[in-house]
């Protein structure tokens, strides 16, 4: 009878609400309206404009929702029974306590099926992208992939079995507050502290307080698999470069002679701190001579070239070009203009020929593209074929053969006009025949250039100025 006449239920009125001085009944339905409001714009937002709202934006104006809904419910809450909404109090920073243990554990789990996929992912690029190696060995039936994900599978369903755990725990103590709640209301109602009215409003409002935190608790979970995709992301998107990627000076080009110093450089690779590959290293490139080195592998031929190109810095010493620290020249200018690098693999992108070795210089008209390539012996093979210079290449030019990739990647390297080349083991991949072509291209294309040649093989180093004999990371000969 007495929950019959309390105001929130008496109805009336368009607000539902007669007795509008009645504090109570104007927070319910403060609370009421501006849920709705939220709602409203929620729900349009979805179907209206959805595609115009990013998704973080709707999920904020869910939880925005939520939240109002359980701090509204709160206060109603307080108004209705403090001594109830003070056991709530104390009972809820236990549940909040668990649910943010367990949400650190998901946060892991989900962190950890993450790196899973993008090994899987890794794994079926690179066995997709090796197939002939692949099929070489026969390792068709070898199922790498799936072995990867099974794992990130396996992972995947820890993750979504913790996150199910985590939203069912959270229902059951949810009930168990409202079971709570009418437990403990019965008992006031007992001691005449409460009327059975204030209790059931305590009851709806509390069941608010379930919803919203439900539906808190479902965002919650989407943000666990948000956050650490985006962690992974946002991860690579603030690396900074060891090594800039433009600014410093440049050497007018009428000014550049070409000359190298390697002066007293010793070098360990980051990964691998405690292996010192050159000691002590020196060497001089003088200008528009060829310079030969050979060595023992493993003896660090490569990584003379590397530093000279700045993928690294030395960890001590200095590399100078035309006497300046090439630390203060500007590593794009080095690259794109000073520096032509030919390696041993050379790797051509899946577009046509012409884009391949226009890739050396983008602004590159098709008539200095066919004078490159005729400087590198390509150009008689690239107009047999019926496309021409319009031939794609296909995935890492899997269309050529090594010979012709490495044509095109001395007429990439040529296109830019480097004053100084070079050249690691151009040729050690090649058979006797492509070797003589790729070679007669290689001879006409360092002349007139600082040239740096790495080689195995006697052919290659026979027309060098200067051979050094490297070994144990410094030169050893000099001949
Ligand atoms: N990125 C890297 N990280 C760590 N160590 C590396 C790296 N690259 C090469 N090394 C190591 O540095 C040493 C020198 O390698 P480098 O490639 O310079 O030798 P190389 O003389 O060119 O050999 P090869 O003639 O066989 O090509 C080797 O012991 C190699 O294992």
């Amino acid at each position: 009878d007495e929950w019959l006449h309390y105001p929130a239920f008496k109805g009336g009125g368009e607000s539902g609400c007669r007795h509008e001085k009645d504090p109570f009944c104007m927070l319910i339905e403060v609370q009421k309206q501006w849920a709705t409001l939220v709602f409203n714009i929620q729900s349009a937002a979805y179907e209206d404009f959805s595609c115009l709202i990013p998704n973080p934006v709707l999920a904020c104006l869910q939880g925005l929702r939520s939240i109002t809904q359980t701090v509204g419910c709160f206060v109603s809450l307080y108004v209705i029974s403090p001594k109830l909404t003070g056991l709530t109090v104390v009972v809820l920073p236990c549940l909040v306590g668990a649910g943010a243990l367990i949400g650190s554990v998901l946060r892991r789990l989900s962190r950890l099926a993450q790196e899973q996929v993008a090994k899987a992912t890794g794994v079926a690029d690179e066995a997709l992208g090796n197939v002939r190696t692949v099929k070489a060995f026969a390792m068709e039936e070898r199922e790498l992939y799936a072995l990867e994900v099974d794992k990130s599978c396996e992972m995947n369903e820890n993750l979504g079995a913790g996150i199910a755990v985590f939203q069912g725990l959270s229902n059951i103590a949810l009930n168990c507050i409202v079971l709570g709640t009418i437990f403990a209301g019965g008992t006031l109602i007992s001691n005449n502290e409460m009327s059975p009215g204030d209790l059931m409003s305590f009851l709806v409002a509390s069941q608010t307080v379930q919803r919203s935190l439900a539906s808190i608790s479902i965002l919650f979970g989407q943000m666990v698999r948000g956050i650490s995709s985006g962690a992974r992301v946002f991860e690579y998107l603030s690396l900074e470069p060891t090594i800039p990627l433009s600014g410093g000076g440049r050497i007018p080009y009428h000014s550049l002679i070409g000359r190298v110093d390697f002066m007293d450089i010793s070098f360990s690779y980051p990964t691998r701190p405690g292996q010192q590959v050159l000691k002590r290293f020196n060497l001089t490139l003088p200008p528009c001579k060829t310079v030969a080195i050979v060595g023992e592998s493993g003896g660090g031929k490569s990584t003379v070239a590397a530093l000279l190109e700045r993928f690294y810095d030395p960890t001590s010493g200095v590399i100078m070009l035309d006497g300046l620290d090439i630390r203060t020249l500007d590593p794009s200018w080095l690259r794109a203009q000073v520096i032509g690098f030919i390696n041993q693999e050379p790797v051509l992108f899946g577009s046509s020929i012409m884009e391949n070795i226009r890739f050396g210089k983008p602004e590159a008209t098709d008539a200095e593209v066919i004078n490159a390539a005729e400087q590198a012996n390509a150009h008689r093979f690239i107009t047999s074929f019926p496309d021409g210079y319009n031939t794609m290449v296909g995935e890492r030019g899997v269309t050529l053969s090594g010979g012709q990739k490495q044509r095109i990647a001395i007429a990439r390297a040529l296109i830019k006009n480097p004053n100084i080349l070079v050249l690691d083991e151009a040729t050690s991949a090649l058979d006797a025949e492509s070797e003589r072509v790729v070679q007669e291209a290689l001879d006409r294309a360092t002349r007139g250039r600082t040239v740096l040649i790495i080689a195995h093989r006697l052919s290659t180093i026979q027309g060098a100025d200067l051979i050094c004999v490297m070994s144990n990371g410094r030169i050893v000969e000099v001949s």
